[in-house]
């Protein structure tokens, strides 16, 4: 943690600023204090009251997104007692205007107290806005802190996270849950300090008016503020039922509306069963949110009476008092005043403490979302980095040597060698960090690769083939550090991959997967993922190389041409040119081709593996193909099954052997 905002600000304005900032002017991003930083006593006491309302002793955890807003926090609690000070004198000069002015029948006598009351209510107004300006920059900061904190956590979550998660689970702790705690935390300071300070200073006001008189409301306003705290714990359950559907919504609305989601509703004609399981959603939505609303008007009714039955039998006493002569009728009507400036606030505390529990929810998601835990590779890196480290410059041709490389103790002027020495691993196991791999015998079904053992020697081609599900792709995951071995060791150069960061491990080893990924962007931004200070000359050059110039040549706007959401607006094979030509950027000492070329027709394949043959020039590259005529020429082949190699050699020496290669082979060529 604690590199947000990291990219090199120069490379993102040549990506186009638009990208990252309406204006066109790329900001300095908000720095998010440390998780351990130590906060004045305001946001403290604010974290902790944030916990209680909310029921989500998390809660607290979210005072480093404003640990350094005590002063915004302090001026807030101040401007609040202010506020309520301010109104509190309106039922003293109401008291003077009753008692003192009106029986004089002087017009001038109204004057004075009737202006008063004019400069108490502008106060109170300007008070209240400046309160919510500070408020909602507040909630801003907030709001950013959060999404940036979860959006770099997430940028470090090894990539086993991704194939288990659901997007529209992380899209609404993104959105609901970040505008859910960032209303908490504001409502926290803005409602709860406010109501408090009314409360306080209403009650005080009612005291000094008369002391006799605030013992009613010492015996009936407590029975009120304990009807406040009843149903509190359905209505968290509620709320808590609204989030979780809610999410179920999202990530609905996430999977149907994605490019590929949409295609096949529609493929399988699935619109209508997609709407009845949404409708079916909405309506358990509605049923809880008319719950909620049920229990809340009737606490609220009960909150009213309470305040009603104050009210009357202060009423009651003052008139009594008034009629024996003890107190004025100003001093009633003020405490009538002060009793509305104490008890109005009650009735939307209700309201409050529903949202609070709801956000309690909001905050338990964003912190087991944080807590998922991050790359160990990367964050021990990430740790020990010295400052002055840049990313290294990708060899422009197979002979240089790597700085990288060098730098990481592999001797890259030999070039690099690939081996993986008796892997195993599970995709179950990927991510049971806890399971002791003694529970896991050799002959445990969970197992994707036993026992690995393979060498990808320096410059050389090496093929991986075998029947579907083998393992093949699975070792394109391990090779490029994205999965980690279970037992057993893969070295690059012969310096194991757990010792070289993965910023280097990606400048040497380049993929092009199975499915290759391309960004809602344009052409030039999607090219220059594979590098990111490349000119619009290399671009072309690549594009050229991966036979893509005459679709540049088509296409009106060039490279600024937007590839749409995953490249749609490209066919099947220009996608996997262009992913091609960002590998070719790239430039890598070690090639991972997933089934690269399968998507692409006889006479595009051929000049993609001309560009490709060109680049494997003294570079090592690691081909995984289903189509055996691709790889007769590779100077080692490996044959998988089941997750293990059953048979390795050249082409010939294979078909030779008349074994599981041989048996592959032939179909394919009868
Ligand atoms: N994310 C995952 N989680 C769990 N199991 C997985 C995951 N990805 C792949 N597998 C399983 O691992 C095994 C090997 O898959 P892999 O994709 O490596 O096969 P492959 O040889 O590349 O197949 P194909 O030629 O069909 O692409 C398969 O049984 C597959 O079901």
């Amino acid at each position: 943690m604690g590199r947000q905002g990291c990219a090199p600000r120069e490379a993102l304005r040549r990506l186009g600023a638009r990208r990252h900032s309406l204006g066109g002017v790329i900001r300095e991003p908000l720095p998010v204090p440390s998780e351990t930083a130590f906060p004045s006593w305001v946001i403290r006491l604010h974290a902790r009251a944030l916990a209680r309302l909310t029921g989500a002793p998390e809660a607290r955890r979210s005072v480093r997104f404003f640990a350094d807003q005590g002063r915004v926090v302090a001026v807030l609690v101040g401007l609040s007692v202010l506020g309520s000070a301010a109104v509190a004198v309106g039922p003293f000069v109401l008291r003077h205007l009753i008692d003192t002015s009106l029986p004089t029948g002087q017009v001038r006598d109204l004057v004075v107290p009737v202006l008063l009351l004019c400069a108490v209510l502008v106060f109170e107004s300007s008070v209240l806005s400046v309160r919510m300006a500070l408020i909602a920059r507040l909630g801003g900061v907030v709001s950013v802190r959060i999404r940036q904190t979860v959006n770099a956590h997430l940028q470090r979550l090894p990539f086993a996270f991704f194939p288990r998660s659901q997007q529209g689970e992380v899209m609404t702790v993104m959105s609901t849950d970040v505008l859910n705690a960032q209303n908490a935390i504001s409502a926290t300071v803005q409602a709860v300090v406010c109501r408090i300070a009314d409360i306080v200073v209403g009650s005080i006001v009612v005291f000094v008016l008369d002391w006799r008189l605030s013992l009613a409301v010492m015996v009936f306003a407590p029975a009120t503020l304990l009807i406040v705290r009843s149903g509190r714990r359905r209505l968290a359950a509620l709320s808590i039922r609204q989030r979780e559907l809610d999410g179920l919504l999202m990530v609905q609305v996430a999977d149907t509306s994605s490019v590929s989601g949409a295609l096949h509703v529609r493929l399988f004609d699935r619109v209508d069963y997609e709407q009845t399981r949404f409708d079916a959603a909405g309506a358990e939505l509605l049923a809880a949110a008319e719950d909620q609303a049920r229990l809340m008007s009737r606490v609220r009714f009960l909150v009213n009476l309470g305040i009603i039955a104050t009210m009357t039998a202060v009423l009651a006493l003052g008139a009594w008092l008034v009629s024996s002569g003890r107190i004025t009728l100003g001093t009633v009507a003020a405490l009538g005043g002060a009793l509305l400036v104490a008890f109005g606030p009650l009735s939307s505390a209700v309201n409050l403490r529903a949202e609070l529990a709801g956000a309690g929810a909001s905050f338990r998601r964003i912190f087991s979302l944080l807590d998922v835990p991050q790359d160990e590779v990367r964050l021990r890196f990430e740790g020990a980095r010295a400052p002055a480290l840049t990313v290294p410059r990708a060899p422009r041709s197979g002979t240089e040597p790597v700085p990288a490389a060098a730098r990481w103790g592999v001797d890259a002027g030999r070039g690099l060698d690939l081996t993986f020495d008796d892997v195993w691993f599970s995709y179950d196991l990927a991510t049971a960090e806890d399971r002791p791999d003694g529970d896991w015998p050799d002959d445990d079904p969970t197992w994707n690769l036993r026992g690995v053992t393979l060498k990808v020697a320096a410059g050389t081609t090496t093929a991986i083939v075998g029947a579907s599900g083998a393992g093949k792709t699975t070792i394109t995951y391990l090779a490029s550090g994205m999965h980690r071995p279970r037992r057993g060791g893969i070295r690059l150069g012969g310096v194991p991959l757990d010792d070289i960061p993965p910023d280097s491990l990606h400048t040497m080893i380049g993929v092009v997967p199975q499915d290759p990924h391309l960004f809602h962007d344009t052409i030039a931004a999607n090219l220059r993922y594979g590098r990111l200070d490349a000119t619009d000359d290399e671009l072309r050059a690549a594009l050229a190389a991966a036979s893509l110039s005459a679709l540049l040549d088509r296409l009106p706007e060039g490279l600024a041409t937007r590839v749409g959401a995953r490249g749609y607006r490209l066919s099947g094979g220009e996608r996997q040119r262009l992913a091609i030509a960002r590998v070719l950027l790239q430039s890598p000492r070690v090639l991972v081709l997933d089934e690269a070329t399968s998507a692409l027709d006889t006479v595009s394949e051929a000049a993609v593996r001309t560009a490709l043959d060109r680049l494997a020039v003294g570079r090592t590259c690691l081909v995984i193909a289903h189509r055996l005529s691709t790889v007769i020429d590779a100077d080692r082949i490996y044959v998988m099954d089941h997750g293990q190699i059953v048979e390795d050699g050249t082409h010939s020496e294979l078909l030779a052997d008349g074994g599981a290669y041989a048996r592959l082979y032939r179909p394919t060529v009868v």
